[in-house]
């Protein structure tokens, strides 16, 4: 398994579980020392034991030497980053960095499984490239993966479904045997070419991420018309053909995920000559909706913030990850600070990755009330469970004043007027 990030290392991991001997290569020398000495370098649920457990019985190592992981291999999977370039493409520059590390080494009927979210057209590039250092037709497979951070293990042993990209069907039948354990429930094993698995791949994300782009302006749209977007959830996801998952409003998808995929698709059409009008919406749609609670904020307290506090709760782009790629509460911070701020924030595990880069313009709450202590507003941009259920009174007390604006519509306005809060949600209306 090469690349030991949020796929790599759960991947490698519940193949392990399942039995494989498992070796995971990455660059990051820290990194891995760490993963040697049980220190697991994200936070995901499950994850520490899993990896602890299977290292101690022997069936996973790790690795910065690939002769030490790939001329053993039977399958070398690719799980390294394929972040967004400059000009919203992928970069694929890591990944055809490995490829050059596997061709000098891979055993002669290995398969190389991709398992990085890739353009449309990279697996052919792939096996092309591998045919050029190595001189013979070597496996290639796509592969990708569906997981959710915060619940990643849960994904990856229970998945929906499992997409593979073949030309051959003796890889097919190695990745299906591959996948066997954790197909037992029925979970549908589907093998399609290259290009049709690539694409799956982004049409899932791009079909989710447009989702929440749909449900988030129109409760933006509630929000001027006086109706409450959860009234309408309720009154659209009955309807079966419709349902209520992924259409949660709030301040906007983020993460390593969505925000890059859609500009990626957005870029495989332009490249074939054709223009995506609804990804572009859906990004344009999104920037705009991490905007929404400066402007909520600048609606409270004026357009000048200096000699004000604000308190926000939730860093991490969403409950139970530490991850904050693409956050929307980091955007929210930096208008804040801009507009002269003094912020205090509080997140159960990103605190670190927020500090590594704010240092000390942020102060942190070691208690999610300490970030809202003598605050002339509070901000919540993360649905953490444990800020679903505050000591209201005591939280009213701590503040300056007693106003939350809500990303994540945690609470029902009509209670929290009773309760003696200013509070505003994203398209929710005290008039149900
Ligand atoms: N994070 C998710 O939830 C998720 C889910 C499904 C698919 N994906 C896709 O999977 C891929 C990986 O995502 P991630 O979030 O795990 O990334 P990540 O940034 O968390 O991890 C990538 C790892 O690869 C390592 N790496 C980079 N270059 C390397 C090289 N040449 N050799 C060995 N290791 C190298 C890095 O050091 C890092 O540890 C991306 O294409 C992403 O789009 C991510
Ligand atoms: O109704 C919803 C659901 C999600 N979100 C936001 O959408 C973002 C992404 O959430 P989620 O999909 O749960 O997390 P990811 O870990 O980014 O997972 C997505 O991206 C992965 C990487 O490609 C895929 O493997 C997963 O299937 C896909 O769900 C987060 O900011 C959420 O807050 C909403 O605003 N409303």
């Amino acid at each position: 398994m090469i690349g030991t990030g949020y796929v790599g290392l759960v991947t490698g991991t519940c193949f392990a579980e399942s039995g494989n001997q498992v070796t995971c290569l990455d660059i990051d020398e820290e990194k891995v020392a760490g993963l040697n000495d049980g220190v697991i370098p994200i936070y995901e649920p499950g994850l520490t034991e899993l990896v602890k457990r299977n290292h101690a019985a022997g069936r996973l190592k790790f690795t910065t030497h690939p002769d030490g992981a790939i001329p053993d291999a039977k399958c070398v999977f690719i799980g390294v980053g394929t972040p967004q370039g400059d000009d919203g493409r992928a970069n694929l520059s890591a990944l055809f960095g490995c490829v050059e590390t596997i061709a000098s080494r891979i055993k002669e009927d290995a398969i190389v499984v991709i398992k990085s979210t890739v353009p449309v057209g990279t697996n052919r590039k792939v096996a092309a490239k591998l045919k050029e250092l190595t001189g013979r037709d070597v496996d290639v497979a796509s592969n990708p993966e569906f997981l959710k951070e915060g619940a990643a293990v849960d994904d990856f042993t229970k998945p929906d479904r499992v997409v593979v990209g073949t030309v051959r069907d003796e890889v097919t039948e190695v990745l299906h045997e591959l996948y066997r354990p954790f197909l037992r429930t029925e979970r549908p094993f589907l093998s399609m070419g290259w290009e049709s698995a690539e694409m799956t791949k982004y049409v899932a994300n791009c079909l989710l991420a447009t989702k929440i782009s749909f449900i988030n302006e129109m409760a933006n749209l509630c929000e001027r018309v006086g109706a409450d977007v959860n009234s309408v959830r309720r009154g659209i996801g009955h309807d079966q053909r419709i349902g209520f998952s992924f259409l949660f409003p709030g301040v906007g998808y983020g993460g390593s995920c969505f925000p890059k995929d859609v500009r990626a698709l957005m870029a495989v059409a332009e490249d074939t000559g054709m223009t995506s009008r609804i990804l572009a919406a859906v990004d344009e749609v999104n920037d705009a909706q991490k905007t929404v609670l400066f402007e909520k904020v600048k609606a409270q307290l004026g357009e000048k913030l200096s000699g004000k506090t604000i308190g926000v709760w939730g860093l991490a782009f969403k409950p139970r990850t530490d991850d904050i790629r693409e956050a929307p509460a980091l955007v929210l911070i930096d208008s804040l600070l801009k507009a002269g701020a003094t912020v205090q924030v509080h997140d159960p595990v990103a605190e670190a990755n927020v500090k590594a880069i704010y240092g000390d313009k942020l102060i942190y709450g070691e208690h999610h009330y300490d970030a809202a202590r003598d605050a002339d507003l509070l901000c919540i941009c993360t649905e953490w469970n444990e800020f679903r259920n505050p000591d209201f009174d005591y939280l009213k007390h701590a503040m300056a004043a007693p106003v939350i604006l809500d990303g994540r519509n945690l609470f029902d306005p009509a209670e929290m007027a009773e309760r003696g809060f200013t509070y505003e949600g994203i398209g929710l209306s005290a008039n149900g």
